[in-house]
């Protein structure tokens, strides 16, 4: 007696498929005396079996292997040429001759399945997701200690700070599926824009571009990689090479290679090692389990750029993404709490909330001492020391400026600072004087100014460094953002633009009606002049925008204070507008400056314009 489906039946019998209905059979004879041949004579439905034996034959033997030259050559869109490879292969067939994906440009014959190590994982030549994710689980609890250490003001080493970056960066090819080139291709502007939606965080990868994409990364990620940014990044920002790469390699440039990434990291943790290919295609087979709706949602996820993505749609499919994997966001969530105590994300509202009320109850001073454990719990604070050691340091911070503030002129010797130290009756926590000597810089002086050739090139090329472009949105608009720390009193950028008369920027001014303006006045002695900006882009950098005319205002809360300095630039003395810092500014603070107008003042007047009052 037959029973069940097919999958309940002997698995090894011959299918063969019948070639008037396209259907498999098991019995193709029976089939067509029932079905398709019905009142044919028994020698056509013999024929016609031969025929169909055939057939089947013949596509196991040619059918089922593909050349990926041939597919090139037959679509020559290389988004599809990627889909239908991952549906080929998720279906079973062989595609030869693939290309590597660190060569994704220019596809190469390499391998059609992996080999080695991984072999044991694959099916039809694909690894399990949950085995491509691997790497993500086994190097977790280290990625939190290196966080923890991090937030603490503990550096970490080369190894370990390469180590954190080929993390994030699986992040983004294992939990994200995005290709290795799509993460080599993610800038500072790029994270500085993203945004939060849905208990999400999204980030747009490749704007401008044809494969222009959405991320939506879970909380505990953006964690991870913000930790990345603030405290790992500016230390790889290298002022002789500028690069807006999200990723830098410690001599400045951007990661190359993402792929090699991948594998380095792989090898240090001694895994087999899985490509962005093989999670790709591991993802095609897991999506079999979710309804159709659900796996295209999931395939416009992964085909970046293939049409235009909201944010609502890739939270979803990120959701999506996340029921498919091991890698569940309940483990993300207990391990973003530990993430938040350290405190390394600009979206990580409570553990900010936390660490503020902490900060009112035990206000931070240069002479006060931190709270007890006793002290601590009695205001209702955790016992542990996250909070202790954050307040820690912030204080060596004020001390460190209190020291550096007391000697603008001369730098001082270490007995000098010694003294001041003892006197100030400190005795932990505090700088050690030859700390305040390298940090120490004169007070800018047109001299000191002109004889610094890093801030020299960087006035005549542009290459100031340590700021991105982050878009406010409507009411601000564009704005400019640290993206490494800044000292109080640093050279963080000019305002750059052809020097005019004053009252040639005043006619320019009236033609502007209400627009947002570009134009810097300043005196300088007896001559009344203005930066035009407005004229954008200028002569001498007619390819890029410059930093200083994107600053946005603050009249209560500036970080940056204008000044007036005139410089040999090329042999030719000219008037330059330069931003210093005004206190030391934290990685992802908006640089802001007092524009000098009031909603009452010259223009303001009848616009009304309450930011001036900011
Ligand atoms: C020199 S532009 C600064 C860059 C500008 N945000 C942009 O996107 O090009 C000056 C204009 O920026 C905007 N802006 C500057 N500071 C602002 C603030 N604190 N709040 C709101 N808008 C501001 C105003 O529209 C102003 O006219």
């Amino acid at each position: 007696m037959l029973t069940g489906t097919n999958a309940d039946r002997t698995p090894d019998r011959h299918l063969v498929h019948c070639l008037r209905c396209h259907k498999p059979q098991e019995c193709i004879s029976v089939h067509l005396a029932r079905v398709c041949m019905r009142s044919s004579t028994p020698e056509e439905r013999a024929a016609e079996v031969q025929s169909a034996k055939a057939s089947s034959k013949g596509w196991v033997r040619y059918g089922r292997n593909w050349d990926y030259n041939v597919i090139c050559k037959l679509i020559p869109d290389r988004c599809s040429q990627a889909n239908l490879v991952n549906e080929l292969l998720r279906r079973g067939f062989f595609v030869a001759n693939q290309p590597s994906e660190t060569d994704a440009e220019a596809p190469s014959p390499t391998r059609v399945v992996p080999s080695g190590p991984t072999q044991k994982f694959f099916l039809f030549g694909i690894a399990a997701l949950k085995d491509c994710q691997t790497i993500l689980r086994v190097a977790k609890p280290e990625i939190n200690r290196m966080c923890q250490d991090l937030e603490m003001g503990r550096k970490l080493g080369h190894r370990e700070s390469t180590m954190y970056r080929y993390y994030c960066e699986a992040t983004l090819v294992f939990a994200h599926m995005l290709r290795p080139i799509a993460v080599e291709s993610l800038t500072d502007s790029d994270w500085l824009d993203r945004f939060e939606h849905s208990g999400r965080v999204v980030i747009g990868v490749g704007r401008g571009t044809d494969t222009n994409t959405l991320l939506a990364l879970t909380q505990w990620e953006e964690a991870c990689l913000q930790v990345y940014f603030s405290k790992i990044r500016p230390g790889n920002i290298c002022h002789e090479k500028p690069c807006n790469a999200f990723f830098l390699v410690s001599s400045g440039e951007a990661v190359s290679s993402v792929s090699r990434d991948l594998k380095c990291l792989h090898d240090l943790h001694k895994l087999p090692h899985f490509t962005s290919q093989d999670v790709r295609r591991a993802v095609g087979i897991a999506a079999q389990k979710l309804t159709e709706p659900q796996r295209q949602a999931v395939q416009f996820y992964l085909d970046r750029g293939a049409r235009d993505v909201g944010p609502q749609d890739a939270v979803d499919a990120a959701v999506l993404l996340d029921s498919l994997c091991v890698n569940s966001s309940d483990d993300d969530h207990q391990s973003f709490a530990e993430l938040a105590t350290a405190g390394g994300s600009s979206s990580l509202p409570t553990a900010r909330k936390d660490f503020s009320a902490f900060v009112t109850s035990f206000p931070i001073s240069l002479d006060g001492q931190p709270p007890s454990k006793k002290q601590r719990v009695k205001y209702g604070f955790p016992e542990d020391r996250t909070f202790y050691d954050k307040w820690r340091v912030s204080q060596y911070a004020q001390r460190r400026e209190y020291l550096l503030e007391h000697f603008k002129v001369h730098k001082p010797s270490t007995g000098k600072l010694s003294r001041l130290i003892r006197q100030e009756g400190w005795k932990s926590n505090y700088p050690k004087p030859e700390e305040i000597q390298r940090l120490w810089k004169p007070s800018p002086s047109n001299l000191a100014i002109e004889s610094d050739e890093a801030i020299m090139k960087c006035l005549s090329e542009q290459t100031w460094t340590g700021l991105a472009i982050k878009d406010f949105g409507a009411k601000q608009g564009r704005g400019v953002v640290a993206t490494r720390p800044f000292l109080k009193g640093e050279i963080v950028c000019d305002y750059h633009g052809k020097v005019i008369p004053a009252s040639v920027g005043k006619e320019m001014m009236r033609d502007l009606g209400d627009q947002a303006g570009y134009l810097f006045f300043f005196k300088a002695g007896q001559r009344d002049l203005c930066v035009d900006a407005q004229t954008f882009p200028c002569t001498c950098h007619p390819n890029s925008d410059t930093f200083g005319r994107l600053i946005n205002h603050s009249a209560k809360m500036p970080n940056l204070k204008p000044f007036y300095c005139s410089v040999k630039l090329s042999g030719v003395k000219t008037d330059v507008i330069l931003f210093k810092a005004l206190s030391d500014i934290p990685v992802d603070t908006q640089l802001k400056f007092d524009y000098g107008v009031r909603r009452t003042s010259f223009r303001g007047e009848g616009l009304n314009l309450e930011w001036l009052d900011e």
